[in-house]
């Protein structure tokens, strides 16, 4: 199958009225934590890099893509950027991208990462024809990195100060000349911010375009309120314009990224539609595979009110259901717990006695069962709190970090998906 590049809105000025590209929202956690960049969740009116409405699993994703494409069917591009990082999420990034290959086999996609962690996949997502690649890279010094970068987390160690950016830039810059070995389009994007890395962009300019990196986008750092930057001001056009034409001497530029949200669909530059929202939230909704008939969530409890059971101190389970016209939900059965012992055996049971269910919401649960019932297509979600919110907000695919252990509430600050996976 020969892909048409040339329909990138991204990286041709002339598709960019034509073809649109949709974000599909599949990477929530980060592995480093950029000074500039807040991941809120569940945001309609910010217009900005790293927000997104929604998260959704990858089966979730295709669900929304093949929605997306009967409302706008100029989409020549599937990319995915966050809202965390492709590759601190690799698995459900990688099944994203087959999945999508597989229905869409002449799709182009996309990815975006901050590089760190993508070198291992750099062979597969050539096979599956990922015809574009961007990596950002703030620094090629590490002396600027270390003022860009909070922490890097890579191979469960924390890294931070220099260490920190040196792991990261040479990682970045080991992973662009392996992209272009293997023959994908490298885009870099350098985020300009000021007093901090301003004058220091023609350098990364040089050295990726050593390596080999194809088009180069200067983008102004967007002042995001609830970050380390939050008080420095943005660069003004002319400071944009006078690096990109200094930077033109050693790459290709890209002027007009619009700096989009990780659940962006359609023309570059539009706000996304209420109608491409709604099947978003619509597929947020749905199990985590939309094929599968999972009308209900199953929940531990006491007393029957609150959320306040262990899973392995349960010994039954309640079950609730939502009406699809009015939206309430309610108790609809009460279930016996297995028995203890039997190891494994015992989750293997449990799961098919919560066959029908889509979440099971507890107040703690080991990583044994949790394996276990995630295999089996049911989401364990360590929470506190009032039932019917919990499971309201579960069944209607919102964030649900108020709700989440605080044990869950994590050190990176990324808001929780309700995924329960963890930080990257
Ligand atoms: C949200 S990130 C997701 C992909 C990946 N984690 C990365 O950093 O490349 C997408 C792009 O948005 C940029 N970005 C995030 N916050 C920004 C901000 N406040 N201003 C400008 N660019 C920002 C990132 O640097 C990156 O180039
Ligand atoms: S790598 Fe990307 S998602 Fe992670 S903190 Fe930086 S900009 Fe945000
Ligand atoms: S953020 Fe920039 S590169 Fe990414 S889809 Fe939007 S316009 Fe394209």
């Amino acid at each position: 199958m020969t892909l048409n590049i040339k329909n990138h809105p991204c990286f041709n000025d002339s598709s960019r009225h034509t073809f649109g590209r949709i974000h599909l929202p599949v990477a929530p956690k980060c592995n480093i934590q950029c000074n500039y960049c807040s991941r809120k969740f569940d945001c309609m009116n910010e217009n900005r890099p790293g927000v997104t409405s929604k998260v959704l699993s990858p089966r979730q994703a295709l669900y929304y893509l093949q929605q997306a494409m009967e409302i706008s069917p100029n989409i020549a591009v599937v990319g995915i950027a966050g809202p965390g990082d492709p590759f601190a999420n690799p698995d459900e990034t990688m099944e994203t991208l087959r999945l999508v290959r597989e229905h869409y086999p002449e799709m182009l996609l996309c990815v975006a990462t901050n590089g760190l962690d993508l070198m291992p996949w750099i062979d597969e997502l050539a096979e599956l024809q990922v015809s574009h690649v961007t990596i950002t890279i703030n620094a090629i010094d590490p002396e600027v990195g270390s003022e860009i970068y909070a922490w890097v987390r890579h191979k469960k160690k924390m890294y931070r100060d220099i260490e920190a950016a040196k792991l990261l830039i040479g990682n970045q810059l080991e992973a662009l000349k392996r992209l272009k070995e293997v023959g994908v389009t490298a885009k870099v994007n350098s985020i300009i911010i000021p007093g901090i890395n301003d004058g220091h962009v023609i350098e990364v300019a040089r050295k990726v375009s050593e390596l080999g990196a194809d088009i180069l986008n200067c983008l102004p750092y967007y002042q995001t309120t609830e970050t380390l930057f939050e008080n420095i001001e943005e660069p003004s056009p002319v400071v944009v314009a006078e690096i990109q034409k200094a930077t033109s001497e050693f790459l290709p530029q890209m002027k007009h990224c619009a700096r989009c949200r990780a659940d962006a669909a359609g023309i570059i530059g539009e706000i996304n539609s209420e109608e491409m929202m709604l099947k978003l939230a619509e597929a947020a909704s749905l199990p985590k595979n939309p094929s599968e008939h999972r009308p209900y969530i199953a929940v531990s409890s006491i007393e029957g009110a609150l959320i306040n059971q262990h899973l392995g101190e349960a010994d039954r389970f309640l079950i609730y259901g939502m009406d699809g016209n009015s939206g309430i939900c309610s108790l609809v059965d009460s279930r016996p717990a297995p028995l203890p012992g039997g190891g494994e055996q015992r989750w293997e049971a449990l799961a098919r006695i919560l066959a029908d269910c889509r979440a099971l919401l507890v107040n703690g649960a080991g990583d044994s069962p949790t394996k276990v019932l995630n295999k089996q297509g049911i989401e364990v979600l360590v929470m506190e709190g009032m039932i019917e919110d919990a499971v309201h907000c579960v069944f209607t695919g919102q964030d649900v970090k108020h709700l989440m252990r605080g044990s869950q509430i994590h050190a990176c600050k990324t808001s929780c998906t309700g995924t329960g996976g963890g930080c990257g």
